[in-house]
This record gives structure tokens, sequence and C-alpha cells, in this order.
């Protein structure tokens, strides 16, 4: 067993959504999470859990001096754009950060021989499914530029792998969703453009009414259906993955995801249920870039890795964010 306590762990995008929160889980778990955020969508009261180094991922010399000062053991690589609709109508954004973006940080880190990595990867990548559940070996045709940008990155670590022994697990999370169950941290973008916090906004009245992209989707109620995980199990899996590669497994790719879908009217559904209040609906057109349906089969994590998810009920998931919203997050919008 390899040794946790104060091993120093880069994680970019560490000022973010998914990855404050595996922020908090490696300091539990005795690791010394190092944040590296341009906080261009993060924020600083999300880093919590160890020092902040204001960098961007383009930025090569910047990182030279990261590396150079924190000589981390591993990299958690969730620095990204990853908005599916604006990838649509601004590829470029997408393909300079998160492609380019990415390759400068891989070498680097291959001239630091920094080794393992752990990369945020996205169902995106499959595109229009052609079975009930997702596995990682269904074929990886994304319909839009966000799902491509992931895709080509998962090319670059298998060739990294092959060229330099980087070796890297490529986590595929399907809709992360909900907060800290302590409510230290959640899920704070601006803009917003996630269903459940959206919902949330409209029914609490803090936001305007729900749009529902699309009610002509080839599914029961025509809307369209994702699998919601939890970002505590997300930040779990990323522990386990994390340890894997400490402890010498070779690079793999998992999905993330309950294995249950449903659909935007459901959402809005448990939405009411949680909150005990009505969400303002507007039905509107398809949004570009959306596949009808992705739900997935992580039974390889599973197996492989002992990851079993905390929060199996959609229910569950929004009360976290529920609670996140109606706390700490409005306090905070009343300080600004
Ligand atoms: N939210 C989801 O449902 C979901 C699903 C699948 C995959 N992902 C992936 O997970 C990762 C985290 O997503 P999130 O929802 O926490 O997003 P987020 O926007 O909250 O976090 C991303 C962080 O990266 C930072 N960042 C962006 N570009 C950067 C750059 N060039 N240099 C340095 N920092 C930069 C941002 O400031 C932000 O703090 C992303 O890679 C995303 O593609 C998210
Ligand atoms: O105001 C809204 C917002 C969303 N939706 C719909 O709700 C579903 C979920 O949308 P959203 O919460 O924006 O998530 P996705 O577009 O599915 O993308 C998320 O989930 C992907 C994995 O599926 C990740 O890769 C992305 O980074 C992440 O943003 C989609 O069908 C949307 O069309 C609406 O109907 N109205």
């Amino acid at each position: 067993m390899h040794d946790t306590i104060g091993t120093p762990i880069l994680v970019t995008g560490g000022a973010g959504y998914i990855g404050s929160h595996a922020c908090k889980l490696l300091h539990e778990a005795g690791y010394r999470p190092i944040v590296y955020d341009n906080l261009v969508h993060g924020h600083r009261w999300a880093v919590r859990w160890g020092p902040l180094e204001v960098g961007d991922i383009r930025d090569r010399a910047r990182l030279d001096a990261v590396f150079e000062s924190h000589r981390p053991a591993a990299v958690m690589h969730f620095a990204a754009f990853c908005y599916v609709g604006e990838s649509v109508t601004d590829p470029a954004k997408y393909y300079r950060n998160n492609v380019a973006g990415t390759l400068t940080l891989l070498e680097a880190m291959r001239d630091h021989g920094v080794a393992p990595f752990v990369f945020s990867s996205t169902c995106a990548t499959y595109g229009v499914p052609r079975s009930e559940r997702i596995a990682e070996d269904h074929p990886q045709n994304p319909i839009n530029p966000y799902g491509a940008s992931k895709l080509m990155v998962e090319r670059m670590l298998a060739d990294f792998d092959t060229a330099h022994g980087l070796r890297a697990i490529a986590l595929r999370y399907f809709n992360a969703a909900g907060a800290d169950p302590d409510a230290e941290i959640g899920e704070d973008h601006d803009p917003e453009t996630h269903l459940i916090p959206l919902a949330i906004a409209a029914a609490a009245g803090t936001g305007p009414g729900l749009t529902v992209y699309g009610t002509d989707y080839d599914t029961p109620d025509g809307t369209c259906i994702r699998d919601y995980i939890h970002v505590a199990d997300l930040a779990q899996a990323h522990l386990r993955a994390l340890d894997a590669l400490l402890g010498g497994a070779p690079s793999r790719v998992y999905n993330l995801g309950n294995g249950q879908g449903f659909s935007v009217r459901e959402v809005i559904a448990a939405t009411e249920r949680v909150t005990g209040s009505s969400v303002p609906v507007e039905y509107g057109a398809r949004r570009a870039g959306d596949p009808p349906r992705l739900v997935g089969d992580a039974s390889r994590i599973r197996g492989e890795l002992g990851w079993v998810p905390a929060y199996a009920s959609l229910d569950a998931i929004i009360r976290t964010a529920w609670y996140w919203h109606r706390g700490p997050a409005l306090e905070r919008k009343e300080e600004h």
C-alpha cells in the first residue's frame, strides 16, 4: 500500500464543482490537494483543503513552476469547458481549452516525470447510444464538439502511455448532480446551464422559470433521459482510481453512473417533491447537441475498483443540492 499522508496531488479545475468535492475527499484520505485553476468558472471559496495556485493549463511556464515547487505524485485533471450547447456554437473555445490545454499539461507532466493521471471524461463521447445501457466498449461517435474534445484527450492518453508510460484512468461520467452532504460546497456555475440547479432555482423563486428543451424525443414522455450521479460518488471514484494508479494499476477507462435514467419531466417532478414547491415550466425547442438518452453501465468500476455509489435515488441526490442551494449558496449570493 502506498503512503497517502501529505502526498501532494495536483488538481486542475479544483476550484470548480466536481474538482472541489474531490479535494475534500483527498484531504479526508490524507492527501494534500494542490488546486491549479484559472478561476474562469471556479471559486476561491471552494478551495478549502489545500493551496490554490492560480494558473491556466495552457500556460506551460506557470505549470513548470507549479510542478517544480509542489512535485505532485499524480494529477487529477478536471479543468475544462463543459457546456454541451455552447460547444456547438463555439467549438474553437472547446478544442483550445480541452484539447490544446490538456496537451500542454501532459507535455509538462511528461517532462517533469509525473506519471499517474485521472481524467474527467464524459458519456458525451459515446454520441447517440445503440443500447439501453452504455458500457465502456460501446462505440464512441460524439455528436457535439464537447464530447469530441474529450474523446481526443482519451486518444492522447493512450498514445502518451505507449510512448512515455504515462498511466491514466479516464472516468466517463454521466450527469453530475447534488452537493456535498455537509453543504460546505456545491454547484455554483455562472452561467448555470444544468437542469437540476435550474429546476431548484425555479422552484425556490431565485431564478427564472425552467425551459424544457424538446418534448418530441423518441422517449416515453418525449423529453431527454439522463443518468444522474452524485458528485460525492464521483469524488469517491476519483480516489479509488488514484489509489489504483499509485498502487501500480495500468491505464483504464471506466463509466460512472447509476444505471438508471430519468427524463427531464421526471427530474422536474422530483424537484417539486423535494422542495415542496412547483417548478414553473415552459416548453421550448430542442437544444443542439443533446442525445435523447444517456444511461450508463458502471459495472466495470464496481467490479475492478469496488466502487459503490452511495446515492442511488434521484430524490436523495436532489435533496443534497436543495440543502446547499437554500443555505450556503443563498448566503453567498447575498454577500455580493
Ligand atoms: N458536470 C457534469 O455533469 C460533468 C459530466 C461529465 C464530465 N464532466 C467533466 O468534469 C470536469 C469538471 O466539471 P465541473 O462541472 O466541475 O465544471 P466546472 O466549470 O465547475 O469546473 C471546471 C474548473 O476548471 C477551471 N478551468 C477551466 N479552464 C481552465 C484552464 N484553461 N486552466 C485552469 N483552470 C481552468 C474552471 O475555472 C473551473 O473551476 C470537466 O472536465 C467536465 O468536462 C462534468
Ligand atoms: O434549462 C434546461 C437545461 C437542461 N435541460 C435538459 O436537461 C438535460 C440535462 O442537461 P444538462 O443538465 O445541461 O446536462 P447535459 O447537457 O446532459 O451535460 C452534462 O452532462 C454531460 C454528461 O451527460 C457532461 O459531459 C456535461 O459536462 C454536463 O454539462 C438535457 O436533456 C437538456 O436538454 C432542459 O430541458 N432545460
